[in-house]
C-alpha cells in the first residue's frame, strides 16, 4: 500500500500485533442479522489451562448433578456485562479457588450454534486451592493432575486443550494475545485476505502480495467511506469462519470455485460485552490467503482473481516490511486456531 494509505498500513500492523481496530463498516451482511444477545442467541464459554511448576494441570471436580464427581478444566459460561478475561478469572476463582492471569488465548472452538469456547493458557497468581471443605454448587474441589493418573473426566474434549497448552508453553506457535476491548453487536470476521505471487528467487523476482480492500459499506456508499479491510458478518447457522466464504462468493463468484481458500486462523479477538444485547458480538480478525487451483480456468494464475463487485479492489502491498510480516505469518501459520467441532 502506498503512503496515501498510511492508515491502512497502521491497521494491518495493529492486527498483526493482536491489537484491535473499531468495526465501523460491514461489507457482507446476510439478511435477518440482528444484534447477538449473550445467553439468548449466543453462548460463550471460557476455559483455563493452568500448569504448576511440575507441569501438572489444574482440574476441578464437578458438583453438577449431570456430571457429579467427574473432573474437568475450570470452565464456564460467560455472564452478561463481562469481558472474556473477567469471565475466565471469575470461573477459575469460583471453581478452583485460585486467582489467575491469562497468558494468551490458545484456541477458539465452536460447537454449531450451541457455543463458542475460548481456551486460555493462564497462570495462577494467588488464592488457595479449593478443598472438599469448600465444596459448593460451583465445584466440589480442585486438584493438580499429573495428566497420567486415572481420573474420571466429565469430557475428553479437554485433552486437546491441555495438549495445546503444553505445546504452546514449550514452543509458542503464535505471538501471545488477549481479547481487546472493542464493542460489536454481531459476530463477524475482519479479513486480512491476501493473494500471493511468489517471485522466482533465481531470477531475483520479489514476492508480490495483494490485500482485498473494500471501498464501501453495504447499501449506501457515502463519500467519506475510507478504504478498509472487508468485514463479513457470521450467522449462527454456519460456522463463524463461513463468513469468509460468503464474502468471496459475493465479490468473485466466477472464480470462487477455482480458488483454494485457506482460512489460516485468528490474529486477534475484539469483544466488549458491557451493554447486554448491544455489545455482545465478537470481531475475529482473521488471516486468509487465496490461490488459484489452476484447474479449469483461463485465469492468469499469477494475478489475483478478478473482482466482480466494484466495491472491492486488490491493493498491491508495497510496504516491504509489512509485506514480509504478512508473508511470514502465512508461511508459519502463526495464528490462533479456530476449530468447528461436530455440527
Ligand atoms: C462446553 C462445556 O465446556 C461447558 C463448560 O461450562 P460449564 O457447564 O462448566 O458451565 P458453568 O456451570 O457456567 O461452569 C462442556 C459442555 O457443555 O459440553
Ligand atoms: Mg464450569
Amino acid at each position: 500500500m502506498g503512503s496515501s494509505d498510511l492508515n491502512l498500513d497502521d491497521t494491518v500492523e495493529k492486527l498483526l500485533n493482536g491489537e484491535g481496530v473499531e468495526v465501523t463498516e460491514f461489507d457482507s451482511v446476510p439478511e435477518q442479522v440482528k444484534p447477538v444477545a449473550l445467553r439468548k442467541t449466543v453462548c460463550y464459554i471460557v476455559s483455563a489451562i493452568i500448569f504448576n511448576s511440575k507441569k501438572e494441570v489444574l482440574m476441578v471436580q464437578e458438583a453438577k448433578r449431570e456430571c457429579y464427581g467427574q473432573w474437568y478444566l475450570p470452565a464456564g459460561r460467560m455472564e452478561e456485562g463481562e469481558s472474556i478475561p473477567e469471565a475466565l478469572r471469575r470461573e477459575v476463582k469460583e471453581e478452583a479457588g485460585l486467582d489467575c492471569q491469562p497468558i494468551t488465548m490458545l484456541l477458539v472452538q465452536e460447537q454449531g450454534p450451541r457455543w463458542i469456547r475460548f481456551a486460555f493458557l493462564a497462570e495462577a497468581t494467588g488464592g488457595a486451592l479449593k478443598t472438599v471443605a469448600d465444596a459448593d454448587k460451583e465445584s466440589l474441589q480442585a486438584q493438580w493432575w499429573d495428566r497420567e493418573s486415572p481420573l474420571p473426566l466429565r469430557g475428553h474434549d479437554i485433552l486437546p486443550l491441555i495438549n495445546a497448552g503444553l505445546k504452546y508453553s514449550e514452543k509458542p506457535s503464535f505471538p501471545p494475545f488477549q481479547p481487546v476491548d472493542f464493542p460489536c453487536h454481531v459476530i463477524c470476521q475482519r479479513l486480512l485476505l491476501a493473494f500471493v505471487r511468489n517471485g522466482n528467487q533465481d531470477d531475483g523476482d520479489e514476492n508480490h502480495l495483494w490485500l482485498l480492500l473494500s471501498d464501501g459499506t453495504v447499501g449506501e456508499r457515502d463519500d467519506d467511506t475510507q478504504p478498509h479491510l472487508p468485514v463479513s458478518v457470521s450467522v449462527r447457522t454456519r460456522s463463524v469462519m463461513w463468513a469468509t466464504h460468503r464474502l468471496l462468493r459475493e465479490c468473485m463468484p466466477s472464480s470462487y470455485d477455482q480458488l483454494n481458500v485457506n482460512v489460516a486462523g485468528v490474529l486477534g479477538v475484539q469483544h466488549n460485552g458491557r451493554v447486554p444485547g448491544k455489545t455482545d458480538g465478537i470481531c475475529f480478525n482473521t488471516l486468509v490467503s487465496v490461490e488459484h487451483t489452476g484447474e479449469g480456468t483461463e485465469l492468469d494464475i499469477t494475478n489475483p482473481p478478478p473482482l466482480e463487485d466494484d466495491k472491492y479492489r486488490w491493493e498491491d502491498v508495497t510496504n516491504e516490511s509489512l509485506k514480509e510480516k504478512i508473508l511470514q505469518r502465512i508461511k508459519d501459520v502463526s495464528v490462533l486456531p479456530v476449530q468447528s467441532l461436530y455440527w
